[in-house]
């Protein structure tokens, strides 16, 4: 499950005068979630577009699937699904007429369209005209015409901006499953929780450079300067004690007088290590 998928060797891109990426180096494997994080025009979408061959960089090279992005032909773009906002929903055609009208030109049989549209949960709404879709729903069926030739890589902008929290996570469980099945997926975010949730690795992305860049968990361990303990005594008080010798005593105390109702280690989040590094909020 190690194959490399997607590559970026020192990308930068310059739109007129204006730098906006700054030497970007990640890589994506077979059955991996990555993650791109950052703020608004942090360079997101513009990396997206570089590695898959509709915008050129400045300097730097991509790889995808082994295949230089500046040389990329059709029989990369049957192998990777792309998700970057709702548009290509033909409103008037039914949920099925869409993917049965992708289907012919990805020449993908048609029982592929149902198990598509059963995995996404939009089996029961295929005869709805996809302009009567809730947008919860309407983003499964991007999702669902991203995924109908069983790509091996998948790009997807913001997958949730904007979607309810229960759909959100509809979404997520989708995802983990594509990645169970061998899909590598490339994932641009604002949502750091949704990043610590699906991302093997992350790539925290401001103004151009990538600050940092690992697993949500590494990340957050290495950021976890001053340890500290969260309390929450039985009679509602709060505290948050660093991690020392006294306190240790003190927390040692408390729970044999039975006086703790909620003791966790309180290490970073990503929103924070990405506050702390950048003094930007992410949204
Ligand atoms: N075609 C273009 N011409 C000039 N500048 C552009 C162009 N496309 C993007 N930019 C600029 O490049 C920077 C990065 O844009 P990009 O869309 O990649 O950011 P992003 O991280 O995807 O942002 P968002 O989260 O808002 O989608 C921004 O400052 C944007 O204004």
């Amino acid at each position: 499950m190690d194959r490399e998928f997607i590559r970026l060797e020192h990308i930068s891109k310059k739109y007129r005068d204006e730098l906006v990426l700054k030497g970007i180096d990640a890589k994506l494997h077979e059955g991996e979630i990555l993650g791109f994080l950052g703020p608004s025009g942090a360079g997101k979408t513009t990396t997206i577009k570089i590695i898959t061959g509709q915008l050129r960089q400045t300097s730097g090279e991509a790889y995808i699937l082994g295949i230089n992005s500046k040389n990329i032909d059709e029989t990369i773009y049957e192998q990777i699904g792309i998700v970057t906002d709702n548009s290509g929903v033909y409103e008037y055609l039914t949920v099925y007429k869409n993917l049965e009208y992708f289907a012919k030109i990805l020449k993908v049989k048609k029982n592929r369209i149902t198990e598509v549209l059963k995995q996404v949960g939009l089996y029961e709404h295929k005869d709805k005209p996809a302009g009567k879709l809730s947008k919860g729903q309407t983003q499964r069926l991007v999702l669902a015409r991203a995924v109908l030739h069983n790509p091996k890589v998948l790009f997807l902008d913001e997958p949730t901006s904007g979607l309810d929290p229960s759909t959100a996570i509809e979404i997520h469980k989708m995802l983990l499953e594509l990645k169970k099945q061998g899909m590598a997926i490339f994932l641009t975010t604002h949502n750091m929780e949704e990043a610590t949730k699906l991302c093997d690795h992350v790539a925290l992305l401001n103004e151009g450079i990538v600050v940092e860049y690992g697993s949500p968990k590494e990340i957050c361990l290495k950021h976890n300067v001053t340890k500290k303990y969260a309390v929450r005594l039985d009679d509602g008080t709060e505290c948050l004690l660093e991690q020392n010798q006294d306190n240790i005593k003190k927390i040692n105390d408390w729970m044999a007088e039975n006086k703790i109702e909620t003791l966790h280690s309180c290490e970073p989040t990503l929103e924070s290590v990405f506050l702390n590094v950048t003094g930007r909020e992410l949204s």
